[in-house]
């Protein structure tokens, strides 16, 4: 059984504009980051943490602009599209990280059919007054994603804000995004899933008789045996099951909305340490290229 996001309705620490209706009038200049970032994983995290100290020295609020539902699923690309996340959840994370207010655009067929330009002119420069415009360096946007970094620059210039790309950060020959960590969860491999997201994959469900359920559309790992955490803190054994809910196999439990963060592989089904290799994690000092306007 699926239930209504639960962790829909977790108060984020900053105002979140559904829609560029609730966009406070007297709403100032401001720096932005755009995305889906669902997970708030560590690419995204670095992202962030540079829009933030751009924020900073501009002396500009940061406002962190995403999407719902995921482009993907409206546009049907043949893509996972599994929330790692709520969007309460992605919230809470990005206030964490500094930003000041999230504005959630509502991500429709019609606004998929803006362009480029217009999504420049009206929603970046003119509705949330953009001064500078913080992405990774594969960000697309506009009607069949055709805007690139590119474009954002030289939109930018004509109305009046700078564009900064970030490099991707990656580990090895892994670029963490969510769709890395989305295939992760579908091998089973939480712990590689820990590795990208920087913290376990955490579900938020209601507790009945031992038997969590989620929200339709949570990415849950492959059904199996894993080692999870309970509330923050305690230590269980649990069962994903094909239907996609999760059994706790252990008694005292309490019922009502819960955490459940996947911490531990099945062991029979992930090689033991020696054979999984580490690698450093390429984040140089300052990864962001700019220009001047
Ligand atoms: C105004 C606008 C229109 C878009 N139209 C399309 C589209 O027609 N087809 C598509 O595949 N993606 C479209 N996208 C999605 C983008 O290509 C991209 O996925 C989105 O901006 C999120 O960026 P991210 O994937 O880097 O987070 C559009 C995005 C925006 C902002
Ligand atoms: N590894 C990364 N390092 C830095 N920035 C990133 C990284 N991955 C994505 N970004 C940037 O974060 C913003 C949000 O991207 P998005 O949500 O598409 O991330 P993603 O992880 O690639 O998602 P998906 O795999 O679902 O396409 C975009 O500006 C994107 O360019």
């Amino acid at each position: 059984m699926a239930i209504a996001d639960p962790a829909a309705v977790v108060p984020s620490r900053v105002p979140v504009w559904h829609g560029l209706e609730e966009v406070p009038a007297g709403h100032g200049r401001c720096v932005l980051t755009l995305g889906v970032f669902d997970g708030v994983h560590r690419g995204h995290a670095r992202l962030i943490g540079e829009a933030v100290r751009l924020g900073e020295s501009r002396g500009l609020p940061v406002v962190l602009v995403t999407f719902t539902p995921h482009p993907a699923s409206v546009v049907g690309a043949r893509k996972d599209t599994a929330a790692l996340c709520s969007l309460g959840r992605r919230a809470e994370l990005a206030a964490a990280l500094g930003v000041d207010a999230i504005c959630v655009l509502p991500f429709t067929r019609e606004f998929a059919q803006l362009s480029p330009e217009k999504f420049a002119a009206t929603v970046l420069a003119r509705k949330l007054r953009a001064d500078a415009v913080v992405v990774g360096e594969n960000f697309t946007f506009g009607h069949r994603g055709a805007g690139t970094v590119d474009t954002l620059r030289r939109l930018g210039r004509r109305h009046g804000f700078t564009t900064f790309s970030a490099v991707l950060l990656r580990e090895g020959d892994v670029r963490f995004s969510s769709t890395h960590i989305r295939d992760c969860l579908r091998r089973g491999d939480v712990r590689a899933a820990t590795r990208a997201l920087g913290r376990p994959h955490r579900v938020d469900g209601v507790l009945r008789d031992r038997e969590l359920m989620v929200a339709r559309g949570t990415a849950l790992p492959a059904p199996g045996p894993y080692t999870a955490l309970l509330a923050e803190t305690r230590r269980v054994p649990v069962w994903v099951s094909e239907r996609r809910t999760v059994a706790i196999e252990a008694t005292d439990l309490p019922s009502g909305a819960v955490q459940l963060e996947f911490v531990g592989n099945r062991l029979a089904e992930v090689p033991p340490a020696p054979d999984r290799r580490r690698h450093d994690v390429s984040e140089p000092g300052r990864a962001v290229r700019s220009e001047s306007r």
